[in-house]
């Protein structure tokens, strides 16, 4: 059955036409059930949706309008947490479990953490973070539960988001150290970035294709050899909700693995690693083949046997 048709898809297309009249996208009561409603729609995995496939332009269409808006109602979100955490007299570290997504959070970033230490043999001392937000979540919880001697730059284009995540901070004797902020577009992020062992590239860092690959390709330029690059996917019904990285968006890069949740994490997450590295990359290569151009390399899903059921993860191979 075409996928417009399918009836999930219609949900989502309902929803759609009642998030795009909205006044405003900032939070309330109606704004935060619509776009609840809309998560748990896109949340199951045991569908075959595959936007990719989706032919209808007008579902298309909608598809890459949809995403838009959910990251900016995503940035209203963390500016109006932000503003009511980073208002509390105490440390506002403390009062992080206010915002409604910190659980996810708190997975996400613990999976990315994993996938991290299975693919690199040191702990990163430095880390950039492209598109931290106005409530840098993954990297507060890396360096507070994670990573407790790891300095995280946080790049982000917008100078408000950079005033209300260093307030957050702030009052943090460990984080207000470790946590720098840089007022940037990615795109103009250049000298320095070859300093980071791991570059984070926040999921709504580069909204379509186009400008998802303009961002990877600077960063691949930039880049030293060898480091790792961590980005957010999505997959399946997911795909309405986040823009889609393929392999074949990372030239230059090898790509490690492709991790699809199946809980209420709701981003894919890609680990990667700028080729050119005399260390680590060359001991992977002895382990595992350098992915080759996309339509070269077989792409095979093994359920994941680490007692996780369900999820999805994607080890490369090149065809033989
Ligand atoms: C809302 S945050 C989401 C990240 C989330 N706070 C986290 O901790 O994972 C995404 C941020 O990306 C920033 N952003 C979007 N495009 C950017 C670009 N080209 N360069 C730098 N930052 C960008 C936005 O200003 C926004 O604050």
């Amino acid at each position: 059955m075409a996928c417009e048709n399918n009836l999930v898809v219609k949900q989502i297309i309902d929803l759609y036409s009642q998030i795009s009249n909205l006044e405003s996208l900032k939070p309330s009561k109606n704004v935060d059930t619509l776009f609840g409603q809309l998560v748990s729609t896109c949340l199951p995995t045991d569908t075959d949706i595959d936007v990719t496939k989706i032919h209808d332009e007008k579902v298309k269409d909608m598809r890459s309008h949809l995403i838009k808006l959910c990251g900016e109602a995503e940035g209203y979100l963390e500016q109006h947490f932000s503003t009511i955490i980073g208002s509390f007299e105490d440390n506002p570290l403390n009062h992080l479990h206010i915002f409604p997504y910190y659980n996810n959070y708190l997975k996400l970033s613990k999976l990315e953490f994993d996938l991290l230490a299975e693919h690199t043999s040191h702990v990163p001392t430095k880390i950039a973070f492209i598109g931290s937000g106005p409530m840098p979540l993954t990297s507060i919880v890396l360096a507070k539960f994670h990573l407790p001697n790891t300095t995280i730059h946080n790049f982000d284009i917008d100078s408000e988001a950079n005033i209300l995540a260093s307030n957050l901070v702030s009052r943090d004797l460990d984080l207000s150290e470790r946590m720098i902020f840089h007022t940037t577009d990615v795109l103009n992020a250049k000298e320095g970035l070859d300093q980071y062992d791991v570059v984070f590239l926040a999921a709504l860092v580069g909204m379509d294709k186009e400008s998802k690959v303009k961002a990877i390709e600077h960063l691949e330029k930039h880049m030293a050899p060898g480091a790792v690059l961590m980005l957010r996917s999505a997959h399946g019904l997911r795909a309405f909700l986040y823009p889609i990285v393929d392999s074949c968006d990372l030239k230059g890069f090898e790509v490690l693995t492709i991790y699809h949740p199946s809980d209420d994490v709701v981003n894919s997450v890609v680990i990667a690693r700028k080729l050119g590295g005399l260390s680590e990359a060359h001991s992977s290569q002895i382990e595992r083949c350098v992915v080759m151009p996309c339509n070269c390399s077989k792409i095979h899903a093994i359920m994941n046997s680490r007692g996780i059921k369900k999820n999805m993860i994607e080890e490369f191979t090149a065809i033989e």
